[in-house]
């Protein structure tokens, strides 16, 4: 692989299970031959995770993260954060660290935007001690695309070996989704995907398959007409431009083994209906992966598993297949291979 930069890797939050994923994966990275990442956090919390965990990592403070590429075959590198107010506990997600966790992603992306990191992996945060601290984001995909700036369109896909699927509205609830559904938000989004499917995938033809909204696809408009009014315009759209659409699918039958051989990725009108096939299929090895912005941002596709932190059992699967498609996609964006 060409010499890229550093990944940028967040804390995400400190109780939760993120701070040993980051042990793990540093201590995985021969094995799994990982691209040097360094990790951006107060020291406190990475060196109480060591004690935690009870394995030699050592860590090593760099002042730039381009000294991450030495540093990483010997010790963890970190790009060192101000400490937190509150000490953090394992197992317990507080407001009181909420602005430690976001600077470590504005520090990220930062790094990303002046060109010394190749991308930003993310470890995941608890949203709802966020927002008692005040942030205003659904998560980190809407807060990413706020930080790249004004018309920045962030296109959610979660990926694994058996599926890639793109939820086409996120943290809603679910009387939510028939409003905020549009034709015209999915043709943006669709050809976001597909874009990103040829430049960052390799998929030179993506072919999207969308689901419909309702049971078996609105049965021709006798079980809701949301299949007809919004979805079908926006597939005609698509297809008139050229893109290789299929849909609107049953959602219930368009993920089975052979059904999921006719598309590259899927496109579902709701959260769990893209989240629970690819989570079901492959929870450990999958990556959230984020489209339509200016620089990469991959991330675990698992929470912050609080009822498992400090405990030492935390699987860095997803953690290092979100490293190495980071990796990966800069590593395309820089030979075009
Ligand atoms: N990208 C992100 O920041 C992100 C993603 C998903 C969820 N979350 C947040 O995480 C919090 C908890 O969410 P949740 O409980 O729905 O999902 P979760 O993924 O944290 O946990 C679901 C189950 O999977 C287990 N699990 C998760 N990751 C694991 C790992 N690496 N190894 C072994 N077991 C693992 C947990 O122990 C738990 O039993 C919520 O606040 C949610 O918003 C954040
Ligand atoms: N919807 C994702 C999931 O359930 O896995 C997750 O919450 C991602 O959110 P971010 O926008 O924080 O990546």
């Amino acid at each position: 692989m060409s010499k890229i930069a550093p990944i940028a890797l967040t804390i995400g939050e400190p109780g939760g299970i993120g701070p040993e994923l980051c042990l793990k994966a540093w201590l995985r990275r021969k094995d799994e031959n990982l691209s040097p990442f360094c990790v951006l956090s107060p020291i406190t919390i990475l060196d109480h995770a060591v004690k935690q965990l009870g394995e030699n990592v050592p860590i090593k403070v760099v002042s730039d993260i381009s000294e991450a590429i030495a540093v990483f075959d010997n010790a963890l590198p970190v790009l060192a954060l101000d400490e937190c107010d509150a000490i953090p506990i394992s197992g317990t997600a507080s407001a009181n660290t909420a602005t430690v966790v976001i600077e470590s992603i504005t520090r990220a992306v930062k790094l990303c935007e002046d060109g010394s990191a190749c991308g930003v992996v993310t470890n995941p945060i608890q949203k709802s001690a966020l927002y008692e601290a005040g942030f205003k984001h659904p998560g980190h995909t809407e807060f990413l695309a706020e930080l790249a700036g004004p018309g920045t369109v962030p296109v959610m896909m979660l990926a694994n070996s058996k599926l890639r699927v793109v939820p086409l509205t996120i943290h809603i609830a679910l009387s939510e989704v028939p409003k905020q559904l549009t034709s015209d938000s999915i043709i943006e989004q669709c050809k976001i995907t597909a874009t990103a499917l040829q430049r960052d995938f390799g998929i030179t033809l993506p072919r999207l398959a969308i689901a419909g909204l309702n049971p078996h696809a609105g049965e021709n408009g006798s079980m809701g007409s949301e299949e007809k009014t919004i979805i079908e315009p926006a597939i005609n759209a698509l297809r008139k431009k050229g893109l290789d659409v299929i849909g609107p699918l049953p959602a219930d039958t368009m993920f089975h083994d052979e059904a999921r051989e006719s598309y590259d990725v899927a496109l579902c009108p709701y959260h769990d209906q893209a989240l629970i096939p690819v989570k079901t299929l492959d929870f450990h090895g999958g990556v959230n992966v984020t489209l339509g912005l200016p620089f990469i941002r991959t991330s675990p596709d698992h929470g912050t598993a609080l009822n498992i932190a400090g405990k030492g059992i935390a699987r860095p699967d997803s953690l290092i297949a979100a490293l190495k498609m980071a990796a990966d996609m800069a590593h395309k964006r820089l030979t075009g291979a």
